[in-house]
């Protein structure tokens, strides 16, 4: 049980993904319970859009928080992950109504982020605090350079796992005795989906989108050979919505070999089964090529190349990406995320007043 005691920094973090959430409170850099809810099929199936289950997710949130006995109106401020918005310099934001409309109307495309910000927002404005979002999956820093993609009216575009990406990097820049903003680095964010991004002086100046480019990942496609992509697209095979959940959803190693789950995939290389240790190893090689590309992005002065994400516990796979990029810089394995973490640090930066929170422009 929480003690309830009245602090001014008593924060609710959510972080909603495809098929869970997770959510924590935090007493100023105090932990004080994280939980992840799974949510089965079943359950979210009755839901069309991703943003009905806004009161289905939120709920349980409510009943986990009254099960610990934590009082709503301890809560200093509410902070959640933020989804697929306009392009957003790195930081952390104030969530407007302008904000929760872009979200809702998932103008720039659904992603389970997008719900974060509105359930942020709704909870709030009942509790009467303020709500924010941290390092948005759409923090946009890229130079003009990196937005030419060969076809003008196709630019290439920054989505990523900025959130945890920025906080890693931040992380090491602390072990190594530097500060972020003066360090030269590459983040592997590998989780369901993956993001290279080469980090230049606190900017994330390119990055692969993990929804249409890079790596192949546990579920999307990555890169695809553009001309037969398009010879597929208008087969007659495949209905758009049916192209779209292969590419974000059932492409890359699930189109392979049935899993999204790098650990069963490795069982099923160990029962022989060769497709999957040759998928297993494309991904790593790809994830290098990556990194490679990204060097090459900062003239080669990389001071560290960092491993994060689920899969970055996979001794295998870090060590076939390792023996490939070492070569440029030392590399740093940072295994899973800390999204919850650098959601609630973001916001109690604001709270105390070290860092004024941004305002999302419509
Ligand atoms: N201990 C582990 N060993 C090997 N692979 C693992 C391990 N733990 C998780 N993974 C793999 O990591 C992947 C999921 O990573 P992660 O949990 O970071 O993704 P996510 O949060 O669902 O999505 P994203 O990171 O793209 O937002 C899955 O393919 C899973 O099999
Ligand atoms: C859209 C960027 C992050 C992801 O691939 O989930």
């Amino acid at each position: 049980m929480v003690d309830n005691c009245l602090l001014k920094e008593r924060i609710l973090v959510i972080n909603p993904g495809a098929t869970s959430t997770k959510f924590a409170v935090y007493d100023g850099e105090t932990l004080l319970i994280k939980r992840t809810v799974e949510h089965f099929a079943a359950d979210t199936s009755p839901f069309v859009k991703l943003l009905d289950q806004y009161e289905y997710r939120l709920r349980i949130i409510l009943e986990q928080l009254a099960v610990e006995k934590i009082d709503l109106s301890t809560f200093n401020a509410v902070a959640a992950r933020g989804g697929i918005l306009k392009p957003l310099k790195g930081g952390t934001y104030e969530i407007t109504q302008e904000m929760v409309n872009d979200l809702r109307e998932a103008k720039r495309g659904e992603h389970a982020s997008n719900l974060g910000a509105v359930m942020a927002y709704g909870l709030a404005e009942f509790l009467k605090i303020p709500s924010y979002i941290v390092d948005p999956v759409s923090v946009d820093e890229m130079e003009p350079v990196a937005r030419i993609s060969g076809l003008p009216d196709l630019p290439r575009i920054s989505l990523s796992h900025a959130l945890n990406t920025k906080a890693v990097a931040r992380k090491v820049a602390k072990q190594l005795g530097k500060k972020y903003e003066e360090m030269n680095l590459i983040v592997a964010h590998l989780g369901t989906g993956i993001s290279v991004t080469p980090h230049k002086l606190g900017r994330m100046i390119d990055v692969n989108n993990p929804k249409e480019e890079g790596p192949l990942s546990p579920d999307r496609c990555g890169g695809l050979p553009v001309g037969q992509f398009l010879r597929l697209a208008f087969s007659g095979t495949y209905t758009f919505d049916e192209l779209k959940e292969i590419l974000n959803h059932k492409g890359g190693m699930y189109a392979y070999l049935g899993t999204a789950d790098i650990r069963k995939a490795f069982s099923m290389a160990a029962h022989g089964n060769e497709e999957a240790s040759l998928v297993l190893e494309a991904l790593s090689y790809q994830v290098a090529k990556e990194i490679g590309g990204m060097a090459a992005v900062l003239s080669g002065q990389v001071e560290c190349i960092i491993l994060t994400g689920g899969i970055a516990h996979s001794e295998p796979i870090v060590n076939a990406i390792k023996s490939r990029v070492q070569f440029i810089a030392p590399v740093i394995v940072i295994p899973g995320e800390e999204e919850l973490e650098a959601l609630a640090f973001g916001t109690l930066r604001v709270i105390r007043g070290e860092e004024e929170a941004q305002m999302y422009s419509v």
